[in-house]
C-alpha cells in the first residue's frame, strides 16, 4: 500500500476543483484546513492492573453547514494527518449529499484485536470523557468507522449522558436500535456504494445484473456491498480482507462468506473459493465493478494502469490517490467518488439524528427509500456538473458542487468579506 499522505490527497482534490470555482486563495486555504483538533492521551487501566496510554484525536474540520459529523476509527495507522483528511472528506461528503451537517472525524491509535472487551470499554469511555465538552447533538456528532460499531457508540452515548446528566441520543449515531439507533444504519454505507454503482452502470448504458464484481475489504461496508450487489443479480467473483483474497469463476454467496469469516476470522480458506489471490491481484482483476472497501491508498499510481474494471465505486474513504485518479480518468474507468458512493453511512446517520430529535422512528423501508432517492438525485447532479462544465472526473464534479455549497453557507453566515 502506498504511503501517500491522505491529508495531502485531500488538499490536491480541493485545489483541482478550485480551478473551476470563483474563489479566493484565502477562502480555499480555509477550506483545506480543520477549524480545530483535539489531540489527547488516554491513560487506561488494563485487565492485569497495568496502565497503557493511547493517543487519540478528534478533528472538527468545518461547521459552516451544520454540526461537525463523522466517525471514530480504531486502528494502528491512525495519525493526526489521517484524521485531518478523513474529517475534511466528511465536510465535502455531507455537502455532496446536501444534508445540513459539517465534517469531523476521530480516532484512537490502537489495534483493538489485542484488547479484551472490558479494556476496550474503558478505553472508549476514557475517550468519551475527553470528547464530552466538544460534542453534542448541535455541536459535533460522532459515528462508527473502521473497527468501531454500535457497541462503541452505545458506550460513548452513555458516558456523555451520564456526565451531562441528560438524555441526548442525537449526540452520536450508529447506535444500537434499543439505544436510539436507526433501522438501516448498519447497511447504509454498503447500500449507497451499490446504489451509486447501479446508477453509474445506467449512465454507461449497462446493467448491473450479470456484472462481475470484486470487493476489497470484508468489514461492515464491504460485506454489505457484496450482499446487496449479489441481490441485484451481479456475480461476486472475488473478496478480500487484511489476510488475503479469494476468487471464484461463478459467484460467492456473500452471506455464506460472511458466516465463514465470523467463525474463522477471515475470508481466506472459504471452501467455495477456487483460487487465492493477493490483494493487488484482486484489485486488478478483469471485472465490471470494483469496490474498494478497506483503507486509503489501495490504488496508487503504480497499480492504476492495471485496473481493468469499468466502474469503481469507492466504499472506502480515499482508496485512490490523486495520481492514480488521473490515470484512471485517462483510461476511461468511471470512478464514483467516496464522497458520494459511501455517503449512505452519514446520510442514514442524519436520518438517525432527525429521528432522535423528533423521538419518532422510521421503518426500514422508509430509511432505505429515502437513502436511495438521495444518492440517485445527487449522482445525477454530479453527472450534470461533470458534463455541463466539462470537468475531468465525477470526483472533481463532486468537489466543485460541494465546495460551492460550503462557500455559500459561509457567505450566508457572513464569514467571507
Ligand atoms: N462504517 C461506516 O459507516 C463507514 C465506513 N466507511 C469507510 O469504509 C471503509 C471500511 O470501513 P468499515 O467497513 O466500517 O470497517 P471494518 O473495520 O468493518 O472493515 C474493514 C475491512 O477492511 C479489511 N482490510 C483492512 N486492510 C485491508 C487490506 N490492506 N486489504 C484488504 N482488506 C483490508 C479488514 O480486514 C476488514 O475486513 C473505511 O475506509 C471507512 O472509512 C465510509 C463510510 C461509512
Ligand atoms: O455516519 C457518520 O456520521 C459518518 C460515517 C463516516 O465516518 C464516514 O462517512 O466516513
Amino acid at each position: 500500500m502506498s504511503d501517500v499522505n491522505p491529508y495531502q490527497s485531500l488538499r490536491t482534490q480541493i485545489d483541482e476543483a478550485a480551478e473551476y470555482l470563483d474563489v479566493s486563495d484565502g477562502q480555499i486555504e480555509r477550506l483545506k484546513n480543520p477549524e480545530r483538533i483535539l489531540e489527547t492521551n488516554l491513560s487506561v487501566e488494563m485487565d492485569d492492573g497495568s496502565v497503557e496510554v493511547f493517543r487519540a484525536y478528534r478533528s472538527q474540520f468545518n461547521g459552516d453547514r451544520g454540526p461537525y459529523k463523522g466517525g471514530i476509527r480504531y486502528h494502528p495507522q491512525v495519525s493526526r494527518d489521517e484524521v485531518k483528511a478523513l474529517s475534511g472528506w466528511m465536510v465535502y461528503k455531507t455537502a455532496t449529499s446536501d444534508i445540513p451537517l459539517g465534517g469531523g472525524k476521530g480516532g484512537i491509535v490502537i489495534d483493538p484485536a489485542e484488547y479484551s472487551e472490558s479494556e476496550l470499554e474503558r478505553i472508549t469511555r476514557a475517550f468519551a470523557k475527553e470528547l464530552t465538552p466538544l460534542i453534542g447533538a448541535d455541536r459535533d456528532v460522532p459515528a462508527p468507522d473502521v473497527n468501531t460499531g454500535q457497541r462503541e457508540m452505545n458506550w460513548i452515548k452513555d458516558t456523555y449522558e451520564t456526565i451531562e446528566n441528560t438524555t441526548e441520543p442525537g449526540v452520536i449515531t450508529g447506535k444500537d436500535l434499543s439505544s436510539g439507533g436507526s433501522e438501516g444504519r448498519v447497511e447504509a454505507t454498503g447500500r449507497s456504494t451499490v446504489v451509486a454503482a447501479r446508477e453509474a452502470f445506467d449512465y454507461l448504458g449497462k446493467d448491473i445484473e450479470g456484472a462481475t464484481v470484486a470487493v476489497q475489504g470484508y468489514g461492515n461496508a464491504g460485506w454489505i456491498a457484496a450482499k446487496l450487489v449479489y441481490e441485484m443479480g451481479a456475480d461476486v467473483v472475488a473478496v478480500s480482507d487484511s489476510s488475503g483474497a479469494i476468487y471464484t469463476e461463478e459467484s460467492f454467496d456473500p452471506v455464506a462468506v460472511k458466516e465463514f469469516k465470523r467463525e474463522t476470522g477471515s475470508v481466506v480458506g472459504y471452501s467455495d473459493a477456487e483460487d487465492e489471490l493477493t490483494n493487488d491481484e484482486l484489485l486488478t482483476l478483469d471485472v465490471d465493478l470494483l469496490i474498494p472497501a478497506a483503507l486509503e491508498n489501495a490504488i496508487d499510481e503504480s497499480l492504476a494502469h492495471e485496473i481493468s474494471a469499468d466502474v469503481v465505486s469507492e466504499a472506502a474513504n480515499g482508496p485512490i490517490t490523486p495520481a492514480a485518479d488521473e490515470i484512471l480518468s485517462d483510461d476511461d474507468v468511471l470512478v464514483v467518488p467516496d464522497i458520494l458512493a459511501n455517503a449512505g453511512g452519514v446520510v442514514v446517520s442524519y436520518f438517525e439524528w432527525v429521528q432522535n430529535r423528533q423521538r419518532f422512528y422510521w421503518s426500514e423501508d422508509r430509511v432505505n427509500e429515502e437513502l436511495d432517492a438521495t444518492i440517485v438525485e445527487q449522482f445525477w447532479n454530479l453527472v450534470d456538473a461533470y458534463e455541463d462544465r466539462e470537468l475531468p472526473s465525477l470526483r472533481t464534479a463532486a468537489y466543485v458542487v460541494a465546495l460551492q455549497r460550503v462557500i455559500d453557507a459561509g457567505e450566508q453566515a457572513g464569514r467571507w468579506p
